[in-house]
């Protein structure tokens, strides 16, 4: 497969609906095949995704000190700024130069009384809201409503085309880990090869439902093949596979390295939401993905550990250790 399939939802955004496994087929193909697919016919609507790319703008034009009073917590939760990041755990490639990017990083919003909250425990904190634009908070509060529904929807889809029930995995997900990454790419010198927005690498966790502007610069490296590019098309979300489905999935769905380059001369904004499980899911071969000449290729982790392991290498504020009272 060397491009990325449309898989249109239109008529089967209800997992009961018989055009569902029509769309859990063709989510199948596209997801074993190439672990990527274009999502038209969602129910996004297009003023809630505006909304929310029209906020992070704003919040991206905010001062420098502005950003930085909102520094990255403990709980992954804040600004990063440019360079931030280097993803040392690709095993895609020697990565030594940081990203050109910066990012405001926002979870799962959790209430006041929430038990993992009071406790301290890892990924359960406060996000970090730039009040001096009030109309930040519901804007992507309102957005990650709607995209979280998408992406829930496409986890029954992907459930069905395993030869799983609809619900199978729904449980999972009640205490969800999730992030929604307001990424800005700064205009880059067209000469300036070396210097790319975001280095190869593959996503964590489930799912991740990305919205990008239409700057393009998305590169995908299916098994085997050459970079192509993942260009922008108007009104869909470009759905990928993360490592912990492809190994839920004991490689039935593959996790494919992606970049970004932004060559577009001008500034680029991206919103991937990273739609994850709770924090204590057993990651372990599913049923439907094992049989006699297809045994179990790793060992059960917890997603929290993995999670953990992931983040603890590849972000510098959580090089040092972190303070006793969430350890
Ligand atoms: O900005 C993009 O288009 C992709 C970002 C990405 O791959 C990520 O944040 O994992
Ligand atoms: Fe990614």
């Amino acid at each position: 497969m060397k491009h990325i399939p449309i898989v249109d939802l239109q008529g089967s955004l209800d997992a009961d609906a018989p055009a569902a496994q029509q769309s859990a087929r063709e989510l199948f193909e596209a997801l074993s095949q190439i672990g990527f697919a274009y999502i038209a016919g969602h129910n996004v609507a297009p003023a809630t995704r505006e909304a929310a790319f029209a906020a992070s703008r704003k919040f991206h034009a905010s001062t420098l000190a502005q950003k930085q009073s909102l520094a990255i917590n403990a709980f992954h939760r804040g600004y990063m700024g440019m360079a931030s990041s280097t993803i040392v755990t690709s095993t895609v490639a020697k990565v030594t130069r940081p990203n050109m990017s910066e990012s405001l990083m926002l979870m799962h919003e959790l209430p006041p009384d929430d038990p993992g909250l009071r406790a301290g425990l890892p990924m359960q904190g406060p996000n970090q809201w730039p009040d001096w634009l009030p109309g930040f908070k519901p804007a992507m509060l309102a957005y990650v409503r709607e995209v979280d529904a998408l992406g829930r929807h496409i986890v029954r889809l992907i459930a069905l085309a395993l030869g799983l029930p609809a619900t199978a995995l729904d449980h999972h997900f009640d205490h969800p880990t999730t992030f929604l990454r307001a990424l800005h790419y700064p205009p880059q010198p067209p000469a300036e090869d070396e210097q790319i927005g975001s280095a190869p690498h593959t996503d964590y966790g489930i799912i991740t439902l990305l919205a990008q502007d239409d700057s393009g610069g998305l590169q995908v490296r299916p098994r085997g093949g050459d970079w192509i590019e993942a260009p922008p098309i108007p009104d869909t979300y470009v759905l990928n596979v993360g490592d912990m489905l492809a190994r839920w999935t004991n490689g039935r769905l593959v996790s494919t390295p992606h970049r970004v380059i932004n060559r577009s001369g001008g500034d680029r904004y991206s919103l991937p939401y990273f739609l994850d499980p709770s924090m204590d899911t057993l990651i372990e071969c599913l049923p439907t993905c094992t049989d006699a000449a297809h045994p179990p290729q790793h060992p059960p982790v917890r997603y929290g550990d993995y999670l953990l392991e992931r983040l603890n290498r590849n972000y510098d504020y959580r090089k040092p250790a972190e303070p006793a009272a969430v350890a």
